[in-house]
C-alpha cells in the first residue's frame, strides 16, 4: 500500500509545493490555518486539480500533469472524511452507509453494511436518521461511509472539530481502534498537535503551502528541522542562538550560555526548550543551570503556565520570555519560595535550529 504526491497548484496569493510518499502507517499531515493541508487532500481526491506533478495510489498514476491523466473522483477508489460529517439527513444509518458502494448484489451489499455498522458499534441503530444521532455517533457513521467503498486510501480531514473535548478524546480511541485493521493508506489533516501525536505514526509539517518537516512523528517532535515546524509541534521557548564551541552555544535572548548533547552546527541560528522540559535544579553545579524570576502565571484546571524572566530580563526589566509548564500540585507548592527560582534544561532537551 503506498500514496505517492508530488504536486504544485498556484492560486492568487497561495501556492501548494508538496512531495511525499505514504504507506500502511497513518500519516498526519499537521499545519496551521490556511497552510494547505485540505487543498492537498482536495488534489488527492479529484475534486481539485493540480497545475503540475503526479498522485500515484498503489501503482496506479490517478493525476499526471505530464502524461495528461486525470482520473475522476469516483474512480480513484478513495475514502473521504470531511470536517461536517455530511451524512445524507433524508438517509438512515443503513442507507448512508450503503450509498457510495458500487456495483454489488443485494446480499454483499447488505452483508458490507453490517460489518461497517458492527465496526462502528451502532447495531440496533440502523434505521434511525442522522438528527436523531449523537454527534460522535454521526461522525462514526461517516467512518463507515467512507469505508464501505472499500477504499485504497483514506482521507480525513479534521474530522473531530466539531466535537467538544469530551467526546473528542473517545471518538479519537474509537478511530484508532476502526483503522487497526484497515490495510489501506490512512491521511489524516489536522491543526491539532496532541491529537496528531496520538493517531499518526508518520508526520508532515506544512506552512504556507510547503513542507516544514516529515517523517516520524516522534523524530519530528524531538528534532524539528525548522522555527516554524518547531512551533507548530508545540515548542513554546525560542531564543536567537550564537555558536561557540560544538557543545556550547549563547541563547541571546535569554542571556544564558548552554550545553547541548548534539553537536551544534556553526550556522545555528535558534535554539528551542518544550515548556514542559524545564526543570527544578537540584544541584547547581550541573550543566544548563540558570536563575529566574516570576512574571506571571497563568492556570488551567490541571496545568500552570508560568512566565519567567531571566536574570539578563530581571535586571533590565524586560519581559518575560520563558514558558514553563507544570502540574498545578507543583505550582502550588512553589509559588511562595523565595525568588530567584534555579532551573535547569536538560542539555538532551535543547532544540537546535
Ligand atoms: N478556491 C480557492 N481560490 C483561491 N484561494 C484558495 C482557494 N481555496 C483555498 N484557497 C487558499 O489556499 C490556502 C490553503 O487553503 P486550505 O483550505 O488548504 O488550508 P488548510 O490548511 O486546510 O486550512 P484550515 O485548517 O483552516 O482548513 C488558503 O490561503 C486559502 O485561502
Amino acid at each position: 500500500m503506498e500514496l505517492l504526491v508530488d504536486i504544485r497548484k498556484k492560486l492568487l496569493g497561495f501556492e501548494l509545493d508538496v512531495s511525499f510518499e505514504a504507506s500502511k502507517n497513518i500519516l498526519g499531515l499537521l499545519g496551521a490555518s490556511g497552510s494547505g493541508k485540505s487543498m492537498t487532500l482536495r488534489c488527492i481526491a479529484g475534486i481539485d486539480t493540480p497545475d503540475q506533478g503526479r498522485i500515484v495510489l498503489n501503482g496506479r498514476t490517478l493525476f499526471d500533469s505530464k502524461k495528461g491523466i486525470n482520473l475522476p473522483c469516483r474512480k480513484r477508489k478513495l475514502g473521504y472524511l470531511f470536517q461536517n460529517y455530511a451524512l445524507f439527513p433524508n438517509m438512515t444509518v443503513e442507507e448512508n452507509i450503503g450509498f457510495g458502494i458500487g456495483d454489488k448484489n443485494r446480499e454483499d451489499r447488505l452483508a458490507i453494511i453490517s460489518e461497517k455498522v458492527k465496526l462502528i458499534q451502532l447495531e440496533g441503530l440502523e434505521k434511525r436518521y442522522p438528527n436523531q444521532l449523537s454527534g460522535g455517533q454521526q461522525q462514526r457513521v461517516a467512518l463507515a461511509r467512507a469505508l464501505a467503498v472499500e477504499p485504497e486510501a483514506l482521507l480525513l480531514d479534521e474530522p473531530f472539530s466539531a466535537l467538544d473535548d469530551y467526546l473528542r478524546g473517545q471518538v479519537v480511541n474509537q478511530l484508532t481502534d476502526n483503522l487497526a485493521d484497515y490495510q489501506g493508506v490512512t491521511l489524516f489533516v489536522t491543526h491539532n498537535m496532541d491529537e496528531v501525536y496520538r493517531i499518526c505514526d508518520q508526520l508532515v509539517v506544512l506552512s504556507m503551502g510547503k513542507i516544514e518537516a516529515k517523517g516520524g512523528k516522534e523524530e519530528v517532535f524531538k528534532c524539528p528541522p525548522s522555527l516554524v515546524a518547531a512551533q507548530l509541534t508545540g515548542c513554546k521557548n525560542f531564543s536567537q542562538a550564537k555558536y561557540i564551541s560544538p557543545f556550547e552555544l549563547d541563547a541571546l535572548e535569554w542571556g544564558i550560555r548552554l550545553k547541548t548533547k548534539g553537536t551544534i552546527p556553526k550556522q545555528i541560528k535558534h535554539v528551542g526548550v518544550h515548556a514542559h522540559m524545564l526543570e527544578i535544579a537540584r544541584d547547581e553545579k550541573e550543566d544548563n543551570v540558570f536563575r529566574c524570576w516570576l512574571k506571571f502565571a497563568s492556570e488551567t484546571p490541571s496545568r500552570t503556565i508560568v512566565y519567567l524572566v531571566t536574570e539578563r530580563d530581571h535586571q533590565k526589566q524586560n519581559h518575560g520570555t520563558l514558558q514553563w509548564e507544570i502540574a498545578k500540585q507543583t505550582w502550588l507548592e512553589l509559588k511562595d519560595k523565595p525568588q530567584p527560582w534555579t532551573l535547569r534544561i536538560n542539555p538532551v532537551d535543547l532544540i537546535i535550529v
